[in-house]
C-alpha cells in the first residue's frame, strides 16, 4: 500500500502531516478524514438517486458519537440512528433534527423512550412487547402519533464474529419470526392508534462482506410483510457492510450492497405490485471506520529472541478494545516515513495491564525508534466509540481534517475529568 506522504516524507492525512498533528494534539490522538466521510456518505446516497428509489441512509451513530459527526451528516443530507439517551443527547446538542433520527435498542427504558417522543424523534424501532406497550402509553399521554417500525429477528445467521452477527435466530434483538412474535407485534401495533407503524426491520450483523445476506434479509422482510397481507412503507434491512482493515478483508463498493438489497426490493414490489417501499440502510462502520486512524507515541520494546518482539505504545485497550474483544486486526504504518522498507515483524501492544492488550498483533515495520508516532489504519468505527478509562488513562482526543485543515472536534480527557464525578468515602456518616 501506497501512503501520502510530503516532502518530509511523513504520512499525510487529507493534506495535513500526522507528525505535525501529533506533536500538536499529543498523543494518542484519534483522525478522521472528514473529506473520506463525506465521500462515503455520498456514495450511499448516490447509487439510490441513480435506481431512482425512494430510500433514507441513517448513518449508525454508535460507531462514532460526537456532535461534530452529527453536524457532518445533517450536512449531507442523511439521517442518523441512535440507540441510547446519550446518543440522542449528543445528537439534539449538535442541532440534529430530531425528525431524522431513528431509535434502535433492545432495552430502551421507559425514560429514553419518553426523552424521544418528547424530542420529537422521527421513528422508533420498536424491539419488543414491553416497548410496544410502553410507547404506546406515553405517545397518548404527549399526544403524538408516534412513528415506529417492527424490529424482526429473521434467523439469518451472517458471516462474521459471532459476537457482531445479531440475524441469526438465538439473538437478543427482535421480535422473533418463527415463533410468530414478530406477526402479534404487527397486529398489536396496527391496531394501536398512538402508533403510526411504517414497516419492518431488521439487522444481520456486522463487518460483513457478502450480499447474499443482506438480498435475503430484504426478501424476507418483504415476504414477511406479505404474508400478513400488509404494503409497508418503509423496509429497513439495517447496515453492516464490511470494510478492508488488512489485505485479508475484501470487501465490495458500498454502492454494490445498496444496489443488490434495491434490486431486490424492486422485484418484490414488482411481484407483489406494492408501490416500491421507502429502502432504509444504516451504515456505521462503512462510513467512518476507513476515514479514521490513531496516533500513537512509540515507547519501549521488549524483544524474546526467537520467539517474538513486542512494540509497545502509549495508548491501547483504552482506545480500541476490539482487538481484545474480536481478535480485530489493523495495520499500522510508521506516521514518520510510511513507505519506508520493512525490516522487522512485531507485536504492537499498548500500555494497560493486561496481556490481551494488544493493538495490532503482527504488524511488518521499518525500524523504528522510542518517540516516533505509529499510525493504525481504520480505525475510525468502535474505536472511540467503545473507549473507557480503564488503569485510569485519560481518553484521547479527536480531530477533524478536511481539505489540509485540521480541527479539535474532542478534547483529551484530563486527570481532573477522571476523578470529577468521584465522591470522598464519607466515613463520619457511615452508619454503626
Ligand atoms: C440495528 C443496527 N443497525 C446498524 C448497525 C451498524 O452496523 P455497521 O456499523 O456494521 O454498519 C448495527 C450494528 O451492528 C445495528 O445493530
Ligand atoms: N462494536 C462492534 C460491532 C457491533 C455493532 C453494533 N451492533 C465492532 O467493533 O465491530
Amino acid at each position: 500500500m501506497d501512503y501520502s506522504t510530503n516532502a518530509q516524507a511523513h504520512l499525510t492525512i487529507d493534506g495535513v502531516d500526522a507528525v505535525t498533528l501529533a506533536d500538536t494534539y499529543g498523543t494518542p490522538l484519534y483522525v478522521y478524514d472528514v473529506s473520506k466521510i463525506r465521500q462515503t456518505m455520498r456514495a450511499f446516497k448516490a447509487i439510490f438517486e441513480r435506481e431512482a428509489v425512494p430510500y433514507v441512509v441513517s448513518y449508525a451513530s454508535k460507531a462514532f458519537s460526537t456532535k461534530a459527526i452529527y453536524q457532518v451528516a445533517q450536512q449531507e443530507g442523511i439521517h442518523a440512528d441512535i440507540v441510547s439517551g446519550g446518543e440522542l443527547y449528543t445528537a439534539l446538542a449538535a442541532g440534529f433534527p430530531a425528525a431524522h433520527l431513528s431509535f434502535n435498542g433492545n432495552n430502551k427504558s421507559w425514560d429514553e423512550l419518553t426523552m424521544a417522543v418528547r424530542a420529537g424523534v422521527g421513528t422508533i424501532i420498536v424491539d419488543n412487547f414491553l416497548e410496544l406497550q410502553w410507547l404506546s402509553e406515553i405517545a397518548a399521554a404527549h399526544q403524538v402519533q408516534q412513528a415506529v417500525l417492527l424490529r424482526i429477528s429473521p434467523g439469518i445467521s451472517a458471516h462474521t464474529h459471532e459476537f457482531i452477527s445479531t440475524g441469526q435466530q438465538d439473538s437478543k434483538f427482535g421480535f422473533d419470526l418463527l415463533t410468530g412474535q414478530a406477526k402479534r407485534a404487527y397486529e398489536i401495533a396496527r391496531l394501536d392508534t398512538n402508533l403510526d407503524l411504517r414497516g419492518l426491520h431488521a439487522h444481520i450483523g456486522s463487518q460483513i462482506f457478502d450480499v447474499t445476506g443482506f438480498e435475503k434479509n430484504a426478501a424476507l422482510l418483504a415476504d414477511t410483510a406479505h404474508s400478513w397481507g400488509w404494503i409497508p412503507a418503509v423496509i429497513n434491512v439495517g447496515g453492516g457492510f464490511g470494510i478492508r482493515y488488512t489485505d485479508d478483508d475484501t470487501p465490495l463498493p458500498e454502492s454494490d450492497y445498496a444496489a443488490a438489497i434495491i434490486a431486490t426490493l424492486k422485484a418484490k414490489a414488482e411481484a407483489f405490485a406494492w408501490p416500491m417501499p421507502e429502502i432504509w440502510i444504516e451504515p456505521g462502520r462503512s462510513i467512518v471506520g476507513p476515514a479514521g486512524q490513531t496516533l500513537y507515541t512509540i515507547g519501549s520494546r521488549k524483544d524474546i529472541p526467537n520467539l517474538r518482539q513486542y512494540l509497545a505504545v502509549d495508548g491501547g485497550m483504552g482506545d480500541n478494545i476490539r482487538p481484545a474483544l474480536y481478535q480485530a486486526n489493523y495495520d499500522a504504518v510508521l506516521a514518520n516515513d510510511p513507505n519506508a522498507p520493512t525490516t522487522e515483524v512485531v507485536r504492537v501492544a499498548g500500555k494497560y495491564c493486561e496481556s490481551g492488550d494488544v493493538l495490532v498483533w503482527e504488524q511488518a515495520l521499518p525500524k523504528t525508534k522510542p518517540g516516533d508516532i505509529l499510525a493504525v489504519q481504520a480505525t475510525g468505527a468502535y474505536g472511540y466509540a467503545m473507549a473507557s478509562n480503564y488503569n485510569r488513562n485519560p481518553r484521547p482526543a479527536v480531530v477533524f481534517v478536511e481539505n489540509g485543515a485540521h480541527q479539535l472536534v474532542v478534547a483529551r480527557e484530563t486527570y481532573a475529568d477522571i476523578v470529577a464525578l468521584d465522591r470522598a468515602y464519607d466515613l463520619a456518616s457511615t452508619p454503626e
